[in-house]
Formats: C-alpha cells, sequence, structure tokens
C-alpha cells in the first residue's frame, strides 16, 4: 500500500498565512512589526540561499527582516559585538545564527551570548533546559516543525513508539523532547546504537535526521509507521544531465513509502515547515517581549 503524502510544503503555507494574520493585528492594534535578524558568517553557497528564503518569506508575512553577513574571518569578537547590538535593539524580537559556524569561532559561546527570549532557534542552554524540564521556552525549529507535522496527521501521540535516529542538538535530541512532552515512548538511535534496523521496525514514528542520503530503507519500516525525513542531502543526479545535483532526504522514499503508512517527501517535507516555525518563533518572541497574549497554535 502506498503511504500518504504529508505535504510540509503545503502545511508551511498554512502556518504562514497564520502568522500573517497575528503580525497584521500587532501591526493595527500595537503598532508594533516584528523583527528577525539573520547572522551570516562566511559564504557557504547552501547557508546563502537558506538565508535569502527567510528573508524572503519574513519579508512576505509582514514582518521585518535584517541579515548581517560577515567575512568568514570574522573574528569572535566582532560577531559577539553585532550580536550584543542585536540583543539591545528594541525592533529585533527574534535573532538566528546560521550554523555551522566556521572552524575558529566558538559555536556553544556564540548561540549563548544570544539574549534566550530572542533565540528563535531554541539552541541557548536556557531553551534547552526550560524544554527539557517543561517549561516555556523557544523550540527548536525543525523538531517544532515535525511535531506540528505528526500532531496534525495522527491527532495524540500517546503511547507511540517514536525512534529518532540522530542526537543532534540542533534536531535529534529536541525533536525527542518533545515527543516526549506528548507521551511517546522514545528511542534515540546514533551511530553507535547496535543493530538499528530492528530498533526502527519497532516504531510506529520514525523521524530521520542523519545527514546519510536514502540511508533507511524500506524494509527498516514497520508496515504503517510514519516516517518523517529531516534529511537534507544533495547529490548527483546524473539522469537529469551531466553535472546535475538533486536533494534527498536520509530516507529512501521509494521503499519507504510501500512500506509507511505516512511519509514527508524531500523536498517539501521537514525544509518549508522549519522556516515556517521559524517565523511563528520570531512572532512568539515579539508578544513575550511586548506582554501580550501569544498565537495560539504556533508553539509546542
Ligand atoms: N530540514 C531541515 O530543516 C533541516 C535539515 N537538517 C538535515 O538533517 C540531517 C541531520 O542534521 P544534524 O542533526 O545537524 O546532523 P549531525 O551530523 O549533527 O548529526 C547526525 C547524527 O546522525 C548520527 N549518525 C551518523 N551516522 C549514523 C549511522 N550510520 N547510523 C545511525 N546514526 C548515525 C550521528 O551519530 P553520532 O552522534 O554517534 O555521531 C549524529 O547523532 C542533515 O541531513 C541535515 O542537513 C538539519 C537541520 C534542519
Ligand atoms: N541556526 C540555524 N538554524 C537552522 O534552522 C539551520 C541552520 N542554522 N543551518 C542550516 C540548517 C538547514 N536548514 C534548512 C531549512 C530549510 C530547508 C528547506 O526549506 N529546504 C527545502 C529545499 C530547498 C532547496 O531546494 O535547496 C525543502 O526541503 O523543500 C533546508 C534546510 C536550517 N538550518
Amino acid at each position: 500500500m502506498a503511504a500518504n503524502i504529508i505535504d510540509g510544503k503545503a502545511f508551511a503555507a498554512t502556518v504562514r498565512e497564520k502568522v500573517a494574520g497575528h503580525v497584521a493585528r500587532l501591526k493595527e492594534e500595537n503598532d508594533i512589526i516584528p523583527g528577525l535578524a539573520v547572522v551570516l558568517v562566511g559564504e557557504d553557497p547552501a547557508s546563502q540561499v537558506y538565508v535569502r528564503s527567510k528573508g524572503k518569506q519574513t519579508v512576505e508575512v509582514g514582518m521585518n527582516s535584517y541579515e548581517h553577513k560577515m567575512e568568514a574571518d570574522t573574528s569572535e569578537e566582532d560577531l559577539l559585538a553585532v550580536i550584543n547590538g542585536l540583543n539591545n535593539d528594541p525592533a529585533v524580537h527574534g535573532i538566528l545564527v546560521q550554523l555551522p559556524l566556521p572552524d575558529h569561532l566558538n559555536e556553544d559561546l556564540i548561540i549563548n551570548s544570544i539574549a534566550p527570549e530572542k533565540d528563535v532557534d531554541g539552541f541557548h542552554i536556557s531553551n534547552v533546559g526550560l524544554l527539557g524540564t517543561g517549561q516555556k521556552s523557544m523550540v527548536p525549529c525543525t523538531p517544532l516543525g515535525c511535531l506540528m507535522m505528526l500532531r496534525d496527521y495522527h491527532g495524540s501521540l500517546s503511547g507511540m513508539d517514536a525512534v529518532v535516529i540522530g542526537r543532534s542538538n540542533i534536531v535529534g535530541k529536541p525533536m525527542a523532547q518533545l515527543l516526549l512532552g506528548d507521551s511517546c515512548t522514545v528511542t534515540i538511535a546514533h551511530s553507535r546504537t547496535k543493530d538499528l534496523p530492528e530498533v526502527v521496525r519497532r516504531a510506529d514514528i520514525v523521524v530521520a535526521a542523519v545527514g546519510r542520503p536514502e540511508m533507511v530503507p524500506g524494509d527498516w519500516i514497520k508496515e504503517g509507521a510514519t516516517v518523517i525525513d529531516v534529511g537534507i542531502n544533495r547529490i548527483p543526479a546524473p539522469e537529469k544531465g551531466e553535472g546535475k545535483m538533486k536533494l534527498v532526504g536520509d530516507a529512501d522514499f521509494a521503499s519507504c513509502s510501500e512500506r509507511a503508512g505516512a511519509i514527508t517527501p524531500v523536498p517539501g517535507g521537514v525544509g518549508p515547515m522549519t522556516i515556517a516555525c521559524l517565523l511563528a518563533n520570531t512572532v512568539t518572541a515579539c508578544c513575550r517581549a511586548n506582554g501580550l497574549a501569544e498565537p495560539e497554535g504556533l508553539t509546542a
């Protein structure tokens, strides 16, 4: 049986519409325009594309977008000074420092220098701790987008067996926390996991966040399970012509969609939801900063 496709691109459009509605209300009733600042260090072409599309979507929902492009050899001091400026700028409600940073910069130090209430990525240790203890926080965008799609598809996730493949701070760990918060029985798998295929076969929900193109084959998937494919891998696509590339996920879409009950595609799945959730987090941060009621349905 062919899996249902969970259309992240369409879902993201509905999230952006809600965000745009809240932005319009903030403008009209409170004379406030939410602002999102993105800091990009270096010239990684993939990052540039991503930063551009974030900027465009930020403006499309009516928010202000600020971009700070810095040289690849920027010093820690200079980067910290820019972040400090944004922390103190009342027009900026959300700050995102694009990762990964060049090797000479201490990523933890930089992330933890962002004011936690403006940390729309949810990577600051305060937000990580708040999420882990079930308190109100800024929730990382990619896992938040995955959770929204899972809740929309299943209703309640309570009691479901969830396996998250990958234990990174930006995807795997916060994803596991969110699933636990929704009362799933959660397993986090990683490169040292023994017998990964058997672990994955137990799962009602599989979240693949590994960074290995098409690593998860269909025969690891329990019949009817839901597969959330976080992977964004650019690989050669000679079938499209010489030198052409294509995007694939961490799950093998063709074989997984024969066994799964539902699956997110790549592109058009988790990726667009990540950006939509970044905009949602910015509105949430703006409302909190101004002591206003938070938009409903845009947080975890
Ligand atoms: N759609 C979106 O919006 C986003 C997509 N991504 C994509 O998601 C993927 C993961 O990103 P990220 O979490 O940052 O990646 P990381 O490289 O930080 O983490 C990868 C994780 O996968 C684990 N892993 C690696 N190889 C294996 C293996 N053979 N078997 C089991 N586990 C393995 C690693 O284990 P160990 O810890 O033991 O090394 C690690 O925990 C990437 O493709 C990235 O591009 C990321 C962010 C946003
Ligand atoms: N501080 C920080 N926060 C992040 O959230 C962050 C980051 N750094 N560094 C890089 C990763 C990656 N990431 C993506 C988001 C959306 C798409 C996305 O929209 N992808 C489209 C395809 C885009 C294309 O065609 O290239 C899709 O999947 O349909 C991809 C990747 C966020 N990240």
